[in-house]
């Protein structure tokens, strides 16, 4: 630990408890004083572990004065009531901080220390020392620009974000313009036009991944129009946005808040944007010839996820559960599309889609940045297409699902998600092709999405990790499995999908999931503009280590 000088100690009371208290550059640290006068007569030194803490002064939310009447009902039952009554009339004045404390799974929640002290000025002089560590914290956000969508997910985001985010800005001091959306887009027509980011350090949305993607859209839009670029150009040079995006999730997937935080947990979210945190991300730029489509951050989805989002738009009055029943009966369809897949296979140094490092706080991966002279790797001369350039690869082939991950994907549904090595600023896309298999098989490719088993490794799987790729669908008639009575008999799974009436397909295209809206085109072509914009997030962290060392004498040293 990098010593820092001592800028406030004091003996002080906690909970009837004298602590001696400390505040340097980075950390409040507080230690029950009898405890270590307790050490000296051979208790363990795990108990004096503890009684010292130490938070982090960038996890501190705010500090304040601490209510006269909160002051002496700090403790519960009577005899503890006595003795508090005792400890605050010595010491009548008291400050409450705020702060940062991890639960399980990446959750956090915002917990509250008083500090009793003998006099209003030292109390004071507490105060307004914390206040000006916390006043160093540059990255803070000040003004917020929130959207909610009232219809998402469950259609609680305007309560969450009643109930449980505003009076953590509150306490942080943020000020928010609220904005309830009227309609679909009225938050991205709002941003691309009318508002005025000026005022703000950045953008909240509340709601789901569709919510989020209406932000996105807004944003980026409106920075290449500040900029004067054209985004109608495939090979254009996008112009990173500037304001961070907060995710309060309120949807069906959350799928962006649950692969950049951990969990899908409002009031996790809200304190990753009290804290001032940032993650940036990488985004696709989608196009048909010179004609841009959307933007995406999670999934791009051809066939299988295609046809469920297809499906589960007219059911949107189900909620989240949609999902689940689409999902079923697309897999019951079991329906295969032809076309071609050709991609720009990134470089080896990002490492691949099948190895073990995922995507974690201050990822190593996502640091790297290729050069302008560094170009991807070679292919085989067999694989490699025939435009010139050599380096694209091209696949011809029936696919039962083409997933390109620019993320992990992670969501509840899916803990680990579609790629779990994937990185989320990286500048690449784990492409996944899945090939025409037997229900059975791709039973089991699904259920690896749900479980801790390789689900890349199936022979009729691939996944490339890519920086370009484009697909174009085969133009024929309709065609599916149970059509065809060679593959039926091969199958080893068909009682599930016994009627082939059912089965019968008027289209030989699906659609493309694009992050959860349905493209129009199955032609496409998909380019990673690497960090495009930043969110209030700092990755997945890993688990902590339990400290063995008193943390307080360690930041007292
Ligand atoms: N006021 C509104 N009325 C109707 N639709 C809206 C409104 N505001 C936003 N929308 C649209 O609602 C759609 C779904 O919203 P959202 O993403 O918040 O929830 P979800 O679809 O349940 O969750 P997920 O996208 O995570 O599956 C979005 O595409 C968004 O454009
Ligand atoms: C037989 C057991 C089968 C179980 C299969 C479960 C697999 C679940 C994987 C979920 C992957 C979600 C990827 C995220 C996509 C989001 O951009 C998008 C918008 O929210 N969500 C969907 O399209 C919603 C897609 C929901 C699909 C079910
Ligand atoms: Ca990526």
């Amino acid at each position: 630990m990098e010593k820092q000088a001592r800028l406030l100690s004091s003996q002080l009371v906690q909970k009837q408890r004298l602590v001696e208290v400390l505040l340097n550059r980075s950390v409040l640290a507080w230690k029950e004083i009898e405890t270590s006068r307790k050490r000296g007569s051979g208790i363990s030194n795990i108990s004096e572990t503890a009684g010292s803490h130490v938070v982090q002064v960038c996890e501190i939310i705010a500090v304040q004065q601490t209510e006269e009447d909160k002051v002496n009902t700090d403790t519960r039952g009577r005899k503890s009531r006595k003795k508090a009554q005792q400890h605050s009339k010595l010491h009548p004045h008291a400050f409450t901080v705020s702060y940062v404390r991890r639960t399980r799974q990446h959750r956090w929640r915002c917990c509250d220390i008083t500090f009793h002290c003998s006099s209003q000025a030292l109390s004071q002089q507490w105060i307004q020392a914390i206040n000006e560590q916390l006043s160093l914290l540059s990255d803070r956000p000040k003004s917020l620009l929130v959207y909610i969508n009232p219809y998402g997910g469950k259609r609680r985001g305007k309560r969450i974000y009643e109930q449980k985010v505003a009076p953590l800005f509150h306490r942080a001091s943020i000020l928010a313009d609220v904005i309830v959306t009227e309609r679909a887009n009225h938050a991205r027509d709002h941003l691309k036009t009318e508002a005025n980011l000026e005022k703000y350090d950045g953008v909240v949305c509340v709601g789901g991944d569709g919510m989020f993607s209406e932000i996105l859209h807004g944003l980026v839009t409106r920075t290449q129009t500040d900029h004067g670029v054209d985004q109608s150009q495939p090979d254009a040079d996008l112009v990173p946005c500037s304001l961070r995006i907060g995710i309060i999730p309120a949807g069906s997937t959350d799928c962006v808040c649950f692969a950049s935080v951990g969990t899908n947990d409002p009031v996790t979210s809200a304190l990753h944007i009290i804290v001032g945190d940032c993650q940036p991300m990488d985004v696709c730029s989608v196009h048909n010839s010179n004609t841009f489509l959307r933007y995406s951050v999670s999934l791009l989805g051809y066939g299988f996820y295609g046809d469920v989002l297809t499906d589960s738009e007219r059911k949107r009055w189900m909620g989240p559960a949609r999902y689940d029943l689409s999902g079923a009966k697309t897999f019951l369809t079991h329906k295969y599309y032809e076309g071609t897949v050709s991609f720009l296979p990134a470089e080896d140094n990002v490492g691949n889609p099948r190895d073990k490092l995922q995507c974690r706080s201050g990822c190593c991966i996502c640091q790297y940045k290729p050069q302008l002279d560094e170009k991807p790797c070679e292919m085989s001369k067999e694989k490699s297409d025939k435009d010139g350039s050599g380096r694209w690869c091209v696949i011809r082939d029936k696919f039962i699902a083409i997933n390109a991950a620019s993320m992990s994907c992670a969501c509840p549904r899916s803990p680990k998600g579609l790629s779990p090595s994937a990185h989320l600023a990286d500048g690449t896309t784990d492409l996944i092709l899945v090939r025409k298999c037997s229900r059975l098989d791709f039973f089991r490719h699904l259920l690896r999405h749900t479980n801790k088993d390789d689900q890349f490794d199936h022979s009729f799987v691939e996944v490339h990790r890519v920086r370009k790729f484009r697909f174009h669908p085969k133009q024929q008639e309709a065609v599916s499995l149970e059509d065809l009575s060679e593959t039926n008999k091969k199958m080893a799974f068909s009682p599930i999908c016994s009627t082939p009436p059912a089965c019968n397909y008027s289209s030989t295209h699906s659609s493309w999931n694009c992050d959860g809206e349905i493209l129009p085109h199955a032609a496409i072509q998909v380019s990673v503009q690497c960090q495009l914009i930043r969110l209030f997030a700092r990755g997945i962290e890993e688990q902590q280590q339990s400290v063995c060392e008193d943390p307080y004498t360690l930041a007292a040293l």
